[in-house]
């Protein structure tokens, strides 16, 4: 069945409110490769209550996440072909370590790449505390899916991601993911097979399970944040990129960056042993002091 615009794009999802302690954000952190150095203060500070906590700023791109439309059949979607396309996240304040949430996803366009190539449904998703209404974070998740392309919509995107400078990097931060990444981050909640059963990985195309963008976005910005923030997430102002190819649980990922201005930066991920770009097109803002 071919994509269905008309559903998508009148689609009312509820609010979700949700909750989270300090044991929530750890197991976020985890998802991340925090932790592979017990003895490292830089990254035990999202990891443990007791250590001046703080919860990983990326952290807001699962609070109040809502996929569950994708599996409606109304909408045409194959969900065995769908991929995260691009993310975006825009910090209104620091993450709290633990508190409660409301969010709301609205789909607000439809990209149509053509006849036998992709479709890219771009949502948006409004993030704020559930009892002051303060604003927390908007959150971009843009889903690609897999030759879901002719349905008659605009081949135009109205954000288009930026590509980095030609010049050679300013610096380079790598990043090491243990086999077991992905079934420690889909604790977090995305619990699409994708990431877990080989079987249904195969019959989506791939040679095993692949890793969830979001906490191959979440790595990004711990790397941002190591090179450039002191790792300190209260600094992280906004973090966006295009997943370009997918990440295998086991990889070991380099982020080259391009500091551009004061508090802006573009950087770009690779997995140098297969010479892939896996995040591209990534911007990162951050304030320039605490
Ligand atoms: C709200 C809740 C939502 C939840 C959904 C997510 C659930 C999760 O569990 C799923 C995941 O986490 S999947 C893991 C992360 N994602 C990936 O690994 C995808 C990696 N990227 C790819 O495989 C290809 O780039 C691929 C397949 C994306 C594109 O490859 P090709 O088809 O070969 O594309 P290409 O020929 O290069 O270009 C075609 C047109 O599409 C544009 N494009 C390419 N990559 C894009 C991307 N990642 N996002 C958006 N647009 C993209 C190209 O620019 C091109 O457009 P145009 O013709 O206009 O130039």
């Amino acid at each position: 069945m071919p994509l269905n615009p008309d559903y998508l794009m009148s689609l009312d999802r509820d609010e979700i409110v949700q909750e989270w302690s300090w044991k929530d954000a750890a197991i976020y952190a985890l998802g991340l490769g925090y932790g592979d150095d017990p003895l490292d203060k830089r990254q035990l500070r999202f990891l443990d209550h007791a250590q001046q906590m703080q919860a990983m700023p990326a952290m807001v791109n699962v609070l109040g996440y809502d996929g569950a439309w994708l599996r409606d059949e109304k909408t045409g979607v194959d969900y065995l072909k769908v991929v995260h396309g691009e993310q975006a996240m825009r910090m209104h304040g620091p993450l709290p370590v633990e508190g409660r949430i409301r969010a709301k996803t609205r789909i607000v366009e439809l990209v149509d790449k053509g006849p036998g190539k992709g479709a890219l449904i771009v949502t948006e998703r409004e993030i704020s505390d559930a009892e002051t209404g303060e604003p927390i974070a908007s959150v971009n998740h843009n889903v690609f899916c897999r030759g879901a392309g002719g349905f008659g919509g605009s081949a135009r995107q109205s954000v288009t991601m930026e590509r980095p400078p030609e010049r050679a990097p300013d610096g380079t931060v790598s990043v090491s993911t243990p086999p077991q990444l992905a079934l420690i981050y889909r604790l977090s909640g995305d619990l699409n097979p994708l990431h877990s059963d080989p079987t249904v990985a195969r019959k989506a195309g791939f040679e095993r399970p692949i890793l969830h963008g979001l906490s191959t976005f979440g790595i990004a910005c711990r790397g941002m944040m190591d090179a450039l923030c002191d790792a300190d997430g209260s600094r992280v102002k906004s973090l966006a990129g295009r997943f370009s190819a997918p990440v295998y649980p086991g990889e070991t990922l380099s982020i080259d960056y391009w500091t551009e201005s004061p508090g802006k930066a573009a950087f770009e991920m690779r997995v140098p042993e297969r010479e892939a770009t896996v995040l591209g097109s990534g911007r990162f803002d951050y304030m320039m002091e605490a």
